[in-house]
C-alpha cells in the first residue's frame, strides 16, 4: 500500500506569504483513503509551470493502473458508507465543507491564480461559485425522494432515487477548482463517491478540495484525486467499478470518453467546447451591449468554453459599437494576476499562447482587420517576463468562413460580424456544429424571446452574458455535449430511479 500523508498540501502561512513567482508545491498531488499519496513512478513526472512567470510550480506524476485501482477501491469503500447515510447527514457534512471553503476562499483563490494564471478578482468569484454549488446541493441532499403511484385493488408502486456508485470526474484547466466542485457536489449529494482527475496543467487546487471534504467529515475516500493525462483518464473510464463519467474538456476528447463509456454501457455527462454567438440588435442599450461583449470574450483570458466569440452586430450600429468596444478593450489591465487591479492575467501555457496568436495571424491572412491587441505582451515587471501574456484582441472585417469565426480559439480574441436582419442572423448564428451558449441584446422583449427560442444552444443569455448561478442548469446542445451541471436537473444525472411494485392482493397468474 502506498504511503499516506496527512499534512496540508500547502500550509496557509506559505500561501499567504507567497507572491507571483515565489511558490513551489513539493507535496504529493494524489489523494485517496483520506490522505495525500506519494506517486509511484516519479520518473514519469511532468513539469507544471506558473503561467504568469514561466517558473516551475510543481511536478505532476501521472497515476498508473495500480494507483487508479487503489483510488477507485478507496472510493468504493467510502460509497458503501456514504450512500447509507441519511440525506440530511450528508447535507450537514457538505455544508461544513462549503463553510471551510468560504473561510479559506482567499488562500484557495491565490493558489488557483498561481497555477492557472487568471486574475485574483476572477479566481475569488470562482471559489465563491464553488462553495455556493456545494451549499446548493447540500440543501438538495435531504430532499431526494421518489413518487407513490396508486394501482388497482389497493396495490401501489413507489420509486426510489438511488446513487450510481463511484463516479469519475475529468476536468479541464480553465476553472480547476470550480469544475471539481460542480462535479463533486451533486455526485456527493446523491450518495455517490467520486474520483476526480484534474487537467495535468492544473493539478493543485482539486487536492485542496479533497482535503476540505475530508476535514469536513466525509468517509475516507469519498472524493479522491488522481493525477495524469489521457492515459490515466482512459484507465479511469475503463475501470469496471466506475458507474458514471462526467467530463469537461474539448470535443475530440469528449468523443473518446463517450466511446470508452459505451464499452462499459456507462452514462456520461459531456461539457465540451463552443463557438457561441452573441447577437446585438440596433435597439440595444449600447453601453450594456459593449460591456456584455467584453464579459462574453475576455473572462479568464478568453479561456472560457461558453464565450460568445462570434459577435454579430446590426450593421447601422457597428461603427459606434466598434469604437466603444475597442476603447474598453484597450483599457483592460493585463499583468500580474495576483494584483487586485489586474483584469487579465496569463494564458495557460506557452504552446497555447502561440496557438492563440496563430489564430490572429491566420485571421489577418484571411482578411480580418485587427482593431486592437492580438500581440504577445511582456509586462514591465521583470518577474513576469517569462509569462504567457497577450493583449486582448478585437477583429473586424470578419466573415463566417474565416478560421477565427469557425474554430474555438480559447483565448482573448473577439470576432465582430455585421448583420442586417433577424432571420439572417439566426441562420448564421446556428450555422455551427457547436451549441454551448448564445446571447442576445435588444430592448424588444418579444424579439428577445423569439430569438432565444430559435437559437440552438443549451444556455442563452438575454441582455447579459456569462452569468451562471449554481441554481440554473448549464450545458450544451449539438457537439457541445449533453447532460447538465448545476440546477435541480443534475440530480438526475447522478442518480438512478428504482421502481418498486407492491401487490396487496393475490397473484393473478396466467399459468
Ligand atoms: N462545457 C464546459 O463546461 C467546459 C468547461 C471548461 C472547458 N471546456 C472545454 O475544454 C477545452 C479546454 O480544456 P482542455 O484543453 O483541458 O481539454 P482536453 O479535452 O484536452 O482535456 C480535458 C481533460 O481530459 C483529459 N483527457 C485527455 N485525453 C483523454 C483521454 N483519452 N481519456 C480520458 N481523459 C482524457 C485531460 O487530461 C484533461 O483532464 C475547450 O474545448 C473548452 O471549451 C468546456
Ligand atoms: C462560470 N462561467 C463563466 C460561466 C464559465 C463556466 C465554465 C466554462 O468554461
Amino acid at each position: 500500500m502506498a504511503e499516506l500523508l496527512r499534512t496540508p498540501l500547502v500550509p496557509a502561512a506559505m500561501i499567504r506569504s507567497a507572491s507571483t513567482g515565489t511558490l513551489e508545491v513539493k507535496e504529493p498531488l494524489n489523494f485517496w483513503c483520506g490522505a495525500k499519496v506519494k506517486p509511484k513512478d516519479v520518473k514519469n513526472a511532468e513539469t507544471v509551470y506558473e503561467p504568469a512567470t514561466g517558473r516551475v510550480l510543481c511536478q505532476m506524476v501521472p497515476c498508473g493502473a495500480e494507483e487508479v485501482d487503489q483510488a477507485i477501491q478507496s472510493a468504493h469503500s467510502a460509497f458503501l458508507k456514504w450512500s447509507k447515510m441519511a440525506g440530511m447527514e450528508r447535507a450537514r457534512v457538505m455544508l461544513e465543507a462549503a463553510r471551510i471553503i468560504r473561510e479559506r476562499r482567499d488562500d484557495i483563490a491565490k493558489l488557483e491564480v498561481i497555477n492557472n494564471g487568471k486574475s485574483i478578482t476572477e479566481a475569488r468569484v470562482d471559489i465563491d461559485v464553488a462553495w455556493l454549488c456545494i451549499e446548493y446541493y447540500a440543501g438538495m441532499a435531504g430532499t431526494l425522494a421518489g413518487q407513490h403511484v396508486q394501482l388497482p385493488g389497493g396495490s401501489f408502486a413507489y420509486t426510489r432515487r438511488e446513487p450510481l456508485g463511484v463516479c469519475v470526474g475529468i476536468g479541464a484547466w480553465n476553472y480547476p477548482f470550480q469544475i471539481a466542485a460542480w462535479k463533486s457536489a451533486p455526485a456527493l449529494a446523491c450518495g455517490n463517491a467520486m474520483v476526480f482527475k484534474p487537467s495535468p496543467m492544473t493539478p493543485v487546487t482539486a487536492v485542496m478540495l479533497a482535503e476540505i471534504y475530508a476535514e469536513a467529515g466525509v468517509p475516507e475516500g469519498l472524493l479522491n484525486v488522481v493525477q495524469g493525462g489521457a492515459e490515466t483518464g482512459s484507465l479511469l473510464c475503463h475501470h469496471p467499478l466506475v458507474a458514471k463519467i462526467s467530463f469537461t474538456g474539448s470535443v475530440p476528447t469528449g468523443k473518446k470518453i463517450m466511446e470508452m463509456a459505451a464499452k462499459g454501457a456507462k452514462p456520461v455527462t459531456l461539457e465540451l467546447g463552443g463557438k457561441s454567438p452573441l447577437i446585438i440588435f440596433n435597439d440595444s442599450d449600447m453601453e450594456n451591449a459593449v460591456k456584455g461583449a467584453l464579459m462574453a470574450n475576455f473572462l479568464s483570458q478568453g479561456e472560457v468554453c461558453c464565450n460568445g466569440t462570434r459577435v454579430f452586430v446590426q450593421r447601422d450600429i457597428l461603427p459606434k459599437f466598434l469604437e466603444d468596444v475597442v476603447k474598453r478593450t484597450k483599457a483592460i489591465t493585463v499583468g500580474d494576476p495576483l494584483l487586485d487591479e489586474t483584469r487579465m492575467g496569463a494564458l495557460i501555457s506557452r504552446p497555447h499562447l502561440d496557438r492563440v496568436l496563430g489564430f490572429v495571424s491566420q485571421a489577418k491572412k484571411e482578411g480580418a482587420r485587427v482593431l486592437c491587441g492580438g500581440e504577445p505582451l511582456v509586462p514591465a515587471d521583470p518577474k513576469l517576463q517569462g509569462g504567457y501574456f497577450m493583449s486582448p484582441c478585437v477583429l473586424d472585417n470578419c466573415n463566417d468562413d474565416m478560421t477565427c469565426v469557425k474554430e474555438e480559439i480559447f483565448g482573448p480574441v473577439m470576432s465582430v460580424l455585421p448583420f442586417d436582419t433577424e432571420e439572417e442572423v439566426l441562420q448564421r448564428a446556428n450555422n455551427t456544429t457547436f451549441g454551448l451558449a448564445a446571447g442576445v441584446f435588444t430592448r424588444d422583449v418579444t424579439r428577445a424571446h423569439r430569438v432565444v427560442e430559435n437559437l440552438q444552444a443549451g444556455t442563452c443569455f438575454i441582455n447579459n452574458y456569462n452569468v451562471s448561478p449554481v441554481e440554473v442548469p448549464f450545458g450544451g446542445y449539438k457537439m457541445s455535449g449533453f447532460g447538465r451541471e448545476n440546477g435541480q436537473v443534475t440530480i438526475e444525472y447522478y442518480s438512478q430511479l428504482k421502481t418498486v411494485v407492491v401487490e396487496m392482493g393475490d397473484v393473478d397468474s396466467l399459468f
